[in-house]
């Protein structure tokens, strides 16, 4: 995905869930005085990145950063300032050496069901953090879309170009337990304090116009424009098969209800004193 300005007229979902996160867990987030360094992976057109300062009651310096080139030059042409800058960083590879240790903060929102190896995302996050430091991370454990891209892949029609499906289906859709999974991940690599919730969620797109530009916002698969609006028209056929939209309803002026799973996770690197304890109390 890397089409930022479709994406900012189609990032709805994905507002309304940071901005409903961050209302509910802000009052868990400690501050310091000023000079707060923040980190938000994953973060797109900008747009979320802009609206989290909101919830930043204090002197802070604030750093973007993606995988996307084209993201982050949107990023920075819609939204830097004097606080605030975008960079490129895919959070699955090698972490800048000046970047380990700076953050106080790290937030992520929508972007990491794009992970596979989610144990090297974590343990970078892990890194990044300054002692003491903080995160806050949400992205789908699971939703129907998923299914979507498995049932596409196994159509001849578009098997050639949705090769690999699995790497982009979160890693949790499958998982019964994802909650119980990331706290294992997260004691595994050190974090403490950690509060891990798979919340069952819903979101109503108004009708099939609005959901096809959310869903060709978030595509990664390169199909040819000239078979696109063939594969779209597969994609809606699936959603009534799947039952999520109503059978002989051709009507696009529908709207579509988007059940899914939101992982919302907290989660703190301990100072050193805390690490310490940590060691003895695992040799009790
Ligand atoms: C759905 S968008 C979320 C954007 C924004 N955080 C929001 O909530 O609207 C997911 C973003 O994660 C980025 N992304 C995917 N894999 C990444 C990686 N390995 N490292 C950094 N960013 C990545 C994508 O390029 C995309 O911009
Ligand atoms: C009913 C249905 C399957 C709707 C799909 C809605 C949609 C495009 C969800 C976004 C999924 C996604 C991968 C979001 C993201 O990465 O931000």
């Amino acid at each position: 995905m890397n089409n930022a300005v479709l994406y900012e007229k189609c990032n709805s979902l994905q507002k309304r869930d940071a901005l409903l996160c961050l209302e509910e867990y802000s009052s868990k987030l400690k501050w310091k005085k000023n000079n707060n360094n923040i980190l938000d992976i994953g973060c797109g057109d900008g747009s979320v990145t802009n609206m989290l300062k909101k919830y930043i009651p204090t002197d802070f310096k604030l750093l973007g950063c993606d995988i996307s080139e084209k993201m982050v030059n949107f990023a920075n042409d819609h939204h830097c300032n004097e606080q605030t800058s975008f960079t490129v960083l895919d959070i699955e590879s090698d972490l800048p050496e000046g970047m380990k240790g700076k953050f106080d903060h790290v937030f992520s929102f929508y972007a990491l069901h794009w992970i596979i190896n989610q144990e090297r995302a974590f343990k970078n996050i892990y890194n990044l953090l300054s002692e003491d430091g903080e995160c806050f991370m949400i992205f789908l454990a699971g939703a129907p879309v998923f299914d979507v891209y498995r049932v596409l892949a196994r159509n001849n029609k578009w098997s050639k170009w949705l090769q690999n499906v699995d790497r982009y289906v979160s890693p949790y859709h499958d998982s019964k337990e994802p909650e119980k999974e990331v706290k294992k991940m997260l004691e595994k690599i050190g974090f403490v304090d950690y509060d891990v919730q798979c919340k069952n969620s819903v979101y109503v797109y108004e009708d099939l116009h609005v959901l096809r530009r959310a869903f060709t916002a978030v595509n990664p698969f390169k199909i040819p424009e000239d078979k696109f609006d063939d594969y779209m028209s597969d994609y809606l056929e699936i959603l009534k098969e799947m039952q999520i939209m109503a059978k002989f309803n051709n009507n696009y002026e529908t709207n579509v209800q988007f059940r899914y799973r939101l992982l919302v996770i907290y989660a703190r690197k301990p100072a050193s004193q805390d690490k310490l304890l940590q060691e003895l109390n695992k040799r009790d």
